[in-house]
Formats: C-alpha cells, structure tokens, sequence
C-alpha cells in the first residue's frame, strides 16, 4: 500500500514532475535504479518517483539497491523490510568496501568521497546486472547549492551538479530528480510518513563536512534577509550567462559556434 499522499507529498511530488520535465529525466522503457542508502533523501525519492509512476502515462519501471559497504552495524534488515511492505523490487548487494577503506585510503583524505567513489562503482555495476539504464540519486536543492558555493570559495570553480549526467563508461544516465526539493520539506516529510531512516554505520556516520556545514550555515543566516534565497540561486544554476564570465575556453565555443 503506497503512503497517504497529504499536502506535503503532493508539493515535492509536484516539484519532482516538474524536474522531469525540464529536464527530460525520464522516458518510455526506462527501468531505473534507485540508490536507497536507509538515508532520509533517497526513501523519500524512491516513494515519490513511485507515485508518479503510477500516475503517469509513461511507462517506465524502478528497482531500489542497497550497497552495504560493510561497516558494523549497518542495519540493513530494516531497508529491506520497509521497501518489502511497499512490494518494491529490491537488491541489497554486499562489499567489502569498509576493508578497502580502512586499508587504502590515505591518511587525511575524505572518509565519504572515497567511499563514495566506491560506491558508485558498484551501482554502475549493479545497474548492469540488473538491466538498468538509468540510476536516480537523492541529492536535493540543498546539496546543489551547497555544492557551488564550496567549488567557488574553496575550489575557485562555478560548478554545481548536474541534475541529468551521462556516465562516463556512455551507458548509463545518472538522474537526481530532487534538485528543486529543499532538505526541510524531505525531512517533514520523512517525520509526518514515519519512514525508518537508519545511518550507515560508518566512523564519521552522521556527521557533516566542516565546510558544507559553513556553507548551511552561511545559506541560513543570508536567508534571513533574503527570503527566496535558494530558489533564487537554484534558479541562477539555470540561467547562466556564458558571456559575462572569465573562462577563455568559453570564448572559444562561442566563436567557433559563430563561424
Ligand atoms: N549505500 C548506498 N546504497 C545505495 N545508494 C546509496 C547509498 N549511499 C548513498 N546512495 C545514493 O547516493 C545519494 C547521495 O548519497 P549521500 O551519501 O550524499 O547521502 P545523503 O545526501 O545523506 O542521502 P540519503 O539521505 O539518501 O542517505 C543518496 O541519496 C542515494 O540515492
């Protein structure tokens, strides 16, 4: 039985269509692998991209996957249980990914990016076997914004996320159909449905990036002033004004483009 869809389901619901739309992140015969970590973002993606499934003329099917990366303590009984009641196809696929970490990662560098990179590997691979084109990512508004304001003040570059991203190995597309969902809305609504959210277990399980927690930081107190602040800087991430930047390498493609 699918969940009770109240007024705040309805609102992402909606603003999930409409990221499909501008984006075109779903056609006829897609058969998409849905990452569900246990994680707030990622059930709350499953159980919307469900609804409209349902509802749409589109024809199109989902398989949710778990990547248990081995860490003690990892409760995956409970994603299992809860994507079983709502009769979704699942894998749950084993690693010895907390080994690899705890033996190759160098001293210093960032427990979750490495992690994550080894992930990925193993949801591409995951997607193959099971006959999936196309892999959907719970990232969110948030973690857009979030991320251009680390590339520029950290990095030195105007990068963000991409809500629809062609792998590099040409045969899978990665899909993150949250990018206008604002993390609060995902966390009510994970609250009002009672969705099991477990962590996954890792040595710094929980805890946010001193430097993304800054950028939170400094996104709340601007948002005091300025209300409409992330829409308004999601909305820049769509309107952007190659011309009026510094890149030479931009200057190129317009000049080729003109000849
Ligand atoms: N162990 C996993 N198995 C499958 N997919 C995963 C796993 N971990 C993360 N993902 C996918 O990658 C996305 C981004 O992962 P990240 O680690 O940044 O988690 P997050 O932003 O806290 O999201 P969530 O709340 O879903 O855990 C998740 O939303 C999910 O779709």
């Amino acid at each position: 039985m699918p969940l009770e869809e109240d007024a705040l389901f309805r609102k992402i619901r909606k603003a999930v269509g409409r990221a499909i739309g501008d984006f075109d992140l779903i056609q006829e015969g897609d058969r998409i692998l849905v990452g569900v970590s246990g994680g707030k973002d990622s059930y709350t993606l499953l159980h919307i991209l469900d609804s409209l499934r349902r509802r749409s003329p589109v024809r199109y099917e989902l398989v949710a996957a778990t990547v248990d990366s081995g860490f003690p303590g990892f409760r995956k009984e409970v994603i299992a249980r809860h994507l079983e009641e709502f009769g979704f196809e699942y894998r749950l696929e084993s690693t010895n990914a907390y080994e690899i970490i705890e033996t190759r990662r160098r001293p210093g560098s960032s427990y979750c990016s490495f992690c994550a990179r080894l992930r990925r590997g193993v949801l591409y691979s995951l997607a193959d076997k099971l006959g999936c084109n196309k892999i959907a990512l719970g990232h969110h508004l948030d973690d857009f914004i979030e991320t251009l304001l680390l590339n520029q003040f950290y990095v030195g570059s105007l990068k963000a996320m991409s809500p629809k991203l062609q792998a590099d190995n040409g045969r899978h597309t990665v899909i993150r159909p949250l990018v206008y969902v604002e993390e609060g809305e995902i966390i009510r609504f994970v609250r009002q449905h009672s969705l099991p959210v477990i962590c996954c277990a890792c040595p710094v399980c929980g805890e946010v990036d001193q430097k993304r927690q800054r950028m939170k930081q400094l996104i709340r107190d601007l948002r005091q002033e300025i209300p409409h602040l992330k829409r308004s800087m999601i909305g820049a991430l769509g309107n952007v004004h190659p011309r009026h930047l510094l890149d030479p390498q931009l200057n190129d493609l317009f000049r080729s483009r003109a000849s």
